[in-house]
């Protein structure tokens, strides 16, 4: 688990992260979202003590990182994935890292097999691919199996099948128990890949929400009634306190109300049904709705921080 606590980093002028808390649970993939410069990469860094909040705390499994023993047992990250010398082999990089950290020789071969680089381990990093970097990046994170795993863009620049691997790795460490922790801008991916989403802007929490949770509260997500008669179902939507739009003379958007309800108003109205169904939002339209309002939020309360 990763818990924040009023994290806060100033930088000059600027406020990087504004009193975030937050609870970041475990056995789930946590997407997290934000515009650039929201504050994403800097948070990780909290997190892994590689930058110092100016206030408040960020915990891994209750602990700040720089007080955890062995802390490549508790959490994993990949931040960067080419920030391996180039010169050293995939696997020298690896002992390297095992060894200062007191992990045995075996765990390397077993993390470099996990990820699918036993053949090319001995090869030097500089030679890699960007997938095959992220790869590493990922055996590396993962040497001492850790409970909490942080991961910032990790699909950026990769092609189809190693985003897919990557989409799938990040499920399977949640369903070992793990907490994954993920930043990105691929809303399609996150998608596919995360349970639980965090939203922030200008370094403040929009949202901390379930998937599901956040794309039934789009203004997309809605029911599509198509009947010849539509104008005699509305006062009955309306009377149950539903949204009703008429795109067309044929065609009703109901908002507010489940499928199944609406179709049992038609049913009771006696109107004709010929289609009926659900509108479901993407997280990209979901997305945009959120961080569209935070931007008004601020403008009206005389942030633009
Ligand atoms: N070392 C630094 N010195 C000064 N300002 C910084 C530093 N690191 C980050 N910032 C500023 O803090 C803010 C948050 O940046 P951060 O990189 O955390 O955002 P992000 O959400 O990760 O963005 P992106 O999606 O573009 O990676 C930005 O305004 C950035 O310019």
């Amino acid at each position: 688990m990763i818990t924040l606590r009023g994290l806060t980093k100033r930088y000059g002028d600027v406020l990087a992260v504004d009193s975030l808390d937050l609870e970041v649970r475990p056995g789930r993939v946590t997407g997290f979202l934000g515009p650039n410069g929201a504050g994403k990469s800097t948070t990780m860094r909290m997190v892994l003590g590689l930058d110092h909040p100016t206030s408040g705390r960020a915990l891994v499994g209750g602990r700040p990182y720089r007080e955890l023993d062995r802390p490549l047992h508790h959490v994993g990250a990949v931040l960067d994935a080419r920030a391996v010398h180039p010169g050293r082999s995939g696997r020298a990089h690896l002992l390297t890292l095992a060894r200062t950290h007191r992990i045995p020789d075996r765990r390397v071969d077993e993390v470099l097999e996990q990820v699918g680089l036993e053949g090319a381990a001995r090869r030097r990093a500089g030679t890699f691919s960007l997938g095959m970097s992220q790869r590493l990046g990922i055996a590396a994170a993962l040497l001492g199996d850790p409970g909490v795993l942080l991961f910032d863009e990790p699909v950026n620049g990769l092609d189809p099948d190693g985003v897919r691997w990557i989409r799938e790795l990040m499920r399977e460490l949640a369903g070992q128990g793990r907490t994954v922790f993920v930043s990105s801008h691929l809303m399609s991916e996150m998608q596919l890949t995360a349970d639980h989403l965090v939203v922030i802007g200008r370094g403040r929490l929009i949202t901390d929400a379930p998937l599901a949770e956040v794309l039934a509260h789009s203004a997309w997500t809605a029911v599509v009634v198509r009947s010849p008669h539509p104008e005699d179902l509305v006062a009955a939507l309306e009377a149950e306190g539903a949204g009703v739009e008429r795109p067309g003379p044929t065609e009703l958007v109901v908002t507010g109300l489940g499928m199944e309800r609406v179709g049992e108003l038609a049913h009771r109205a006696g109107v004709v049904v010929h289609e009926l169904r659900t509108r479901d939002a993407s997280l990209e339209q979901a997305y945009r709705e959120l961080t569209e309002n935070a931007v008004q939020y601020t403008a009206r309360n005389g942030g633009g921080r």
